[in-house]
């Protein structure tokens, strides 16, 4: 579904990226980790069109991606998360996912209220539908980040630590919910540092350090690779 060769991202002098490949297959759950600052967030930047990559190339069911901005990638079917919600305060959960719905712009009015309906139904927040969303509690609001990124539907999302901030109890009814959208065949890249949460769904991970690759594999066996566990965990051999 989606394929990186060589990518590379810089700011200036620093190298963030550097001659990145890896792949994500249709249907999988793909995690991302990394210490802080590995450019995890960026490697998302590039893949949603917030920024621009200084090298190599992107292919996303085929077609490579250009320039493209963020709505025209929303169109072809790649949605994200922001690791910081920043929703529209004043307004209402549903108006919110209309915002976002009518940024992709693919559907008709009346379907898009149908589909933001269905969304809210499925990530439990139907009861919220017409709360401001400055009121919601932090767990809703990652719900309604969650909703948002769905509104376009996606066939690629992107999750950027979702579970941050969480308490074990809502960290898995949000596991829960991923579940629920990765069986209804959305494919997902998912950075998360709530190891436990990430672990319990993703059916291969990669690991960067420095914008490098170190690590890539199943779950398990990349928590057990001793370069993870010194640059990830401080563990060393
Ligand atoms: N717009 C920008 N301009 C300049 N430097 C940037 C920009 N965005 C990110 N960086 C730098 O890129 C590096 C990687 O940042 P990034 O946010 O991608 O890391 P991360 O792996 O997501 O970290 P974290 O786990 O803390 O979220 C950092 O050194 C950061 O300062």
């Amino acid at each position: 579904m989606l394929a990186a060769e060589g990518l590379g991202k810089s700011f200036g002098a620093n190298r963030v990226l550097h001659d990145l490949d890896f792949s994500v297959d249709a249907g999988e759950v793909l995690g991302v980790l990394g210490p802080n600052g590995a450019g995890k967030t960026t490697l998302f930047n590039l893949i949603s069109g917030d920024h621009a990559p200084t090298a190599g190339t992107m292919r996303f069911n085929g077609n490579v991606l250009n320039a493209d901005p963020p709505y025209r990638r929303a169109q072809m079917g790649i949605g994200r998360t922001y690791q910081i919600p920043m929703p529209f305060a004043k307004m209402t959960t549903f108006e919110n996912l209309l915002v976002s719905a009518a940024f992709a712009g693919r559907s008709r009015e009346g379907e898009t209220y149908a589909r933001c309906a269905a969304v809210l139904r499925d990530c439990d927040l139907i009861q919220h539908a017409n709360t401001e969303a400055g009121k919601l509690t932090l767990l809703n609001r990652k719900r309604l980040e969650l909703a948002r990124a769905l509104a376009p539907g996606p066939r690629l999302l992107l999750l950027d630590e979702i579970a941050g901030g969480l308490t074990n109890e809502e960290s898995r009814e949000l596991v829960e919910l991923i579940r629920r959208v990765r069986d209804r065949g959305v494919t997902i890249v998912w950075i998360e540092h709530v190891l436990h949460a990430v672990m319990s769904v993703a059916s291969r991970m990669i690991v960067l350090n420095f914008g490098e690759l170190i690590a890539e594999g199943p779950p398990r066996a990349v928590m057990d690779d001793p370069e993870v566990q010194r640059v990830y965990m401080g563990i060393d051999a």
